[in-house]
């Protein structure tokens, strides 16, 4: 399949290099997840398809295993993507929309092939997909859109439809979405409230705002290429955006949370030594706190949609042990999961994307958005990865 026929069995392939797509009657929702592993023996072949393509030795996935073994080989992700699929479903019902919503991941079981050809089975055949991720980079965005490309290609071979007859779209990158910042706005006005409430003064408490590290040279491609977000790309800036935003917000509701520190940092760094990605570590920096007269430090999962594996581990298990070796409290806020305000949320980003409600009418909370419907040509690219088709972009 060539990128070009991807492309062009898009409802949206026509589009210009406008911000907002013009109106589709989509018959179907897509819920992209990243996948989990649901048992032991579900470990290496999830990390396997992880990791497809770049010829990982067993050994070596073993060693990256051992989270999910703590956890008795189960990850909470698929349990938490059934959640927001049931809360989707009765949002669509409460508003009267009648779309269906498939679940399928990019990772593990149910799979994305199996999610598009039910739908196409079912005669839902334009699909919107929805993917478990706000902000844009390789990671976040386009392997996504690449591993959509797969499924449609998979339903077309095995289901056995002509190309172009399913087709699927995607909605915009949500960071900025008040839906999506609603949970930690809330989060860190109660962590800093309670904070202040035990006599820590507001001067003497950190916020982290924690996203996945990613590759220096993917984060410098991370959005479209026609624009300069600064040295961490468009990934890094959304994250900034967002997370003074929230601090915004806190301040409106705690005026002393106006004197409360806040940084942008990073976690679940994987890849070799030699490869430079995305600093400072959330570990690191906590280590450095009480040397900056910190007592207490909130840690936000902002880069994350649900308290998957990257939060219960990285956050929960890892960064609180760091957190403890430096003698400072630690509070870690919530992530969206099925918060009533981000359901509704991405029932309103389909909506907006059904309708092709101009810009301006838009919800977001940061002078980066709204993003753009479509990517653009180059986004998001990965130069390890090379060129793999994709859906909802446009061609240059
Ligand atoms: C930006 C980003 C997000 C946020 C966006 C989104 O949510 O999609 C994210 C989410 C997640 N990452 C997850 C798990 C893993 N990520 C890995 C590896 C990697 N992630 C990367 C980036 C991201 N990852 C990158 C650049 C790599 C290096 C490998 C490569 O170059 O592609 C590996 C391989 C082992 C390792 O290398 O550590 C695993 C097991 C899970 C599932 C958790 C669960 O099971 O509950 C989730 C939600
Ligand atoms: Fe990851």
């Amino acid at each position: 399949m060539s990128d070009t026929t991807v492309l062009a069995a898009s409802p949206a392939a026509a589009a210009g290099p406008e911000h907002v797509e013009t109106p589709v009657a989509y018959d179907g929702i897509l819920l992209a997840g990243f996948g989990g592993p649901e048992g032991q023996e579900d470990v290496i072949p999830f990390l396997r398809n992880v990791t497809r393509g770049r010829g990982i030795p067993d050994e070596r996935l073993e060693e990256v295993a051992h989270h999910y073994r703590h956890f008795g080989g189960v990850s909470p992700i698929n349990a938490q993507n059934r959640a927001l699929k049931a809360a989707l479903e009765a949002e669509l019902a409460a508003r009267g929309i009648d779309l269906p919503v498939y679940w399928g991941n990019r990772n593990w079981a149910p799979f994305l092939e199996q999610a598009v050809q039910d739908a196409a089975a079912d005669g839902r055949a334009t699909l919107l997909a929805i993917a478990t991720s706000a902000y844009s980079s390789y990671s976040s965005c386009r392997q996504y859109r690449e591993d959509l490309a797969r499924a449609l290609d998979a339903a077309e071979r095995e289901g056995g439809f002509a190309p172009g007859t399913v087709t699927i779209d995607k909605v915009r990158q949500f960071f900025d979405h008040p839906g999506f910042v609603h949970a930690f706005t809330e989060g860190v006005t109660t962590a800093v409230r309670d904070l202040i409430g035990d006599g820590v003064p507001a001067g003497r408490i950190r916020v982290l705002f924690s996203t996945h590290s990613i590759p220096t040279s993917d984060a410098q491609r991370s959005g479209p290429r026609d624009r300069d977000f600064g040295a961490g790309g468009a990934y890094a800036a959304q994250h900034e955006a967002v997370a003074a935003t929230v601090m915004a917000q806190v301040a409106d509701t705690i005026p002393a949370a106006a004197e409360t520190g806040w940084e942008l940092v990073y976690q679940s760094r994987s890849g070799p030594p030699t490869q430079p990605w995305l600093e400072p570590d959330v570990n690191d920096v906590i280590g450095e706190l009480p040397g900056r007269g910190i007592e207490a430090v909130v840690i936000v999962p902002l880069g994350f949609v649900s308290d998957h594996m990257e939060v219960l581990w990285d956050l929960d298990t890892e960064a609180m042990e760091a957190a403890e070796a430096a003698g400072i409290r630690a509070v870690r806020t919530p992530t969206p999961g099925v918060d009533p305000a981000f359901v509704s949320g991405l029932v309103d980003l389909v909506v907006e994307r059904r309708d092709g409600t101009p810009a301006a009418e838009r919800p977001h909370l940061t002078p980066l958005g709204p993003w753009f419907d479509v990517c653009r040509p180059a986004c998001c690219e990965n130069i390890r990865a090379g060129f793999k088709p994709a859906v909802s972009g446009v061609l240059p």
